[in-house]
């Protein structure tokens, strides 16, 4: 493990890993959240995370974008401890994560929504360059609405570019928050139940892009997801977590046929 300074993460020896959280704890006053939690993701694998309500996803999910400080353990980014840094930070060196909430810019067009989530990280020369329309600030400009078109076509957004966000239904701007994600290229990705609210045709099509993610970007994704069936048929790998500790991990089958998965999580059935 290393300690950064201002640098982007790399990879450290041995850790295949891009992000990994170890032994973490989370108490909220006599409640355990979270106990000894190991977790990792690695690049180019779509990770799941299952488990019954309170079983502690969401608060492991704020510990690894940074939101939450960890009572105890360590979360490595790029095989780096980035423990000590917070959510924009973590952003900025190639962390995303999606909410159950939305997020969307309401009166912004789709395309624009994308746009700004990467003018965010560093448009340019800010307003000076604006208002002096220097060459290097047109170029960037075009690289970003490129990149964008590129993003909407990857999520099947095309036709949608300029429609306002704010008319969109649930399912359509989920898919937009997806896209905002990865405008950025980033290299792990933590999506928070964005099948919510999606019929069974749009989340068949979030798991096609998400897979597409995956293979194009290189992306590591990180998923928490209340559909079982859809983390069973997306994820290569599962962890099952239950009341603050990791009851099991493996391929969807062999957490299928886990068990104490069965019995604490699938009602044995
Ligand atoms: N801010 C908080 N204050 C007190 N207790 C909390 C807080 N946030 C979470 N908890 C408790 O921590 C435990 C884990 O909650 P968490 O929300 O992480 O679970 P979850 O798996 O995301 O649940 P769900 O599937 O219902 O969203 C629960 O017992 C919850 O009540």
């Amino acid at each position: 493990m290393t300690q950064l300074g201002t640098e982007a993460p790399q990879a450290g020896p041995g850790s295949a890993a891009v992000l990994r959280a170890a032994h973490v704890g989370v108490r909220f006053g006599g409640i355990t959240a979270l106990d000894d939690v190991s977790v990792e993701v690695r690049p180019g694998e779509v990770c799941g995370l299952i488990g019954p309500n309170g079983a502690g996803k969401t608060t492991l999910f704020d510990v690894l974008s940074g939101i939450r400080r960890p009572d105890s353990g360590v979360v490595e980014l790029g095989g780096a401890d980035v423990s000590a840094r917070g959510p924009v930070w973590r952003a900025r060196h190639g962390m995303r994560r999606t909410f159950q909430r939305q997020q969307l810019f309401g009166r912004l067009t789709v395309l624009d929504n994308l746009i700004v989530a990467e003018e965010w990280r560093g448009g340019g020369g800010g307003i000076a360059a604006d208002l002096l329309a220097l060459p290097s600030r047109r170029r960037r400009e075009r690289e970003r609405r490129a990149r964008a078109e590129e993003v909407l076509g990857l999520c099947g957004l095309a036709e949608l570019r300029d429609v306002h966000a704010g008319t969109l239904p649930v399912g359509q701007a989920r898919m937009v928050e997806l896209a905002r994600a990865v405008v950025d290229t980033p290299r792990v990705l933590l999506l928070d139940e964005p099948a919510s609210g999606m019929s069974q045709t749009e989340s068949g099509w979030l798991g096609e892009v998400v897979r597409r993610l995956v293979e194009h970007e290189h992306c590591a994704v990180l998923l928490v997801e209340h559909d079982v069936a859809f983390v069973m048929g997306l994820a290569s790998r599962v962890v099952v977590l239950n009341l603050g500790t990791v009851l099991a991990e493996g391929t969807p089958a062999e957490v299928r046929a886990n068990q104490a998965v069965r019995d604490a999580y699938l009602g044995g059935s």
